[in-house]
């Protein structure tokens, strides 16, 4: 299909206006000692409802005739969706984890998805105040310190570099990455994972484990369109909007020779 007209500043701005809200939560002083990861009014289920609010808002206001699907809404049943030829795929706060732990390593993630695929991505990392984004055939781009500069991934064949989940390590990521010259290991939450893939800080992610579609659909994106691959462990592409939205093992690679 042909894609509509987008303006993608706009779904940056959304990003980062949502990143906002999240901050105004995590720099809540007695954070800490407030969170209940069960209680509705938690600071975390608040930072993600009002993270999510923003968004879907946002989005219905900016394309109202592409459909929505988030971590934080109902979810949209198959039969209705297996129709759908272009949707966003939104996490309103990936990296619950590190959002505890305090470390910054969490993100706002919208993806674009057509026909089963990502075509687009904006991840924005509030705490550290990073925006990425990707649109395939057209590049990836940073912005940071409010400069826009395009990113590209590494061209390293040898002395790789390794990023894994900090929260959701597996000993298979291990054995994955013994099969490599690997150097240096990298452990890091959300999706600040494919970031550092597509802007050349990395060589090869490898997530042993389940994740969700929202979690990968930007980051996909903003991979892909920086020269990188994302496949399952059969080496096809990542595929999206199946039956069940959750995600299987999958490798992504700076260059397809590391898939042989
Ligand atoms: N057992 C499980 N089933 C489905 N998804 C899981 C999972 N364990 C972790 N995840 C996904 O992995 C994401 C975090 O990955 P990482 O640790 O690499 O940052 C989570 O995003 P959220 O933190 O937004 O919930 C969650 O969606
Ligand atoms: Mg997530």
């Amino acid at each position: 299909m042909q894609l509509p007209e987008i303006n993608f500043d706009k779904v940056q701005e959304i990003a980062l206006r949502a990143g906002k809200l999240i901050m105004e939560v995590y720099s809540l002083p007695d954070f800490t000692d407030l969170i209940d990861t069960k209680a509705d009014n938690s600071p975390l289920t608040l930072a993600d409802k009002k993270s999510n609010d923003f968004i879907v808002a946002g989005l219905k206001s900016l394309t109202p005739q592409i459909p929505i699907i988030s971590e934080e809404e109902k979810e949209v049943s198959y039969d209705v969706r297996k129709n759908w030829s272009i949707f966003w795929l939104v996490d309103p706060l990936d990296g619950t984890k590190e959002f505890i732990k305090r470390n910054g390593e969490f993100t706002v993630n919208i993806g674009l998805i057509v026909n089963g695929y990502p075509v687009a991505g904006v991840i924005y990392a509030p705490a550290l105040d990073e925006m990425y984004f990707g649109q395939i055939g057209k590049g990836s781009f940073k912005i940071s310190n409010g400069k826009t500069f395009p990113i590209k991934v590494s061209d390293r064949k040898t002395a790789l570099i390794g990023v894994g989940s900090r929260s959701h390590a597996a000993k298979e990521e291990e054995d994955f990455f013994s099969k490599f010259n690997v150097a240096e290991r990298i452990s890091k939450g959300s999706s600040l994972k494919f970031c550092l893939l597509a802007e050349g800080s990395a060589d090869l992610y490898y997530r042993h484990g389940p994740t969700m579609e929202w979690d990968t659909a930007a980051g996909q994106a903003i991979v892909e369109a920086s020269g990188g691959v994302v496949v399952n462990l059969d080496k096809k592409r990542f595929e999206y909007n199946k039956e069940s939205l959750l995600n299987n093992s999958f490798i992504c690679a700076s260059d397809e020779v590391f898939l042989s």
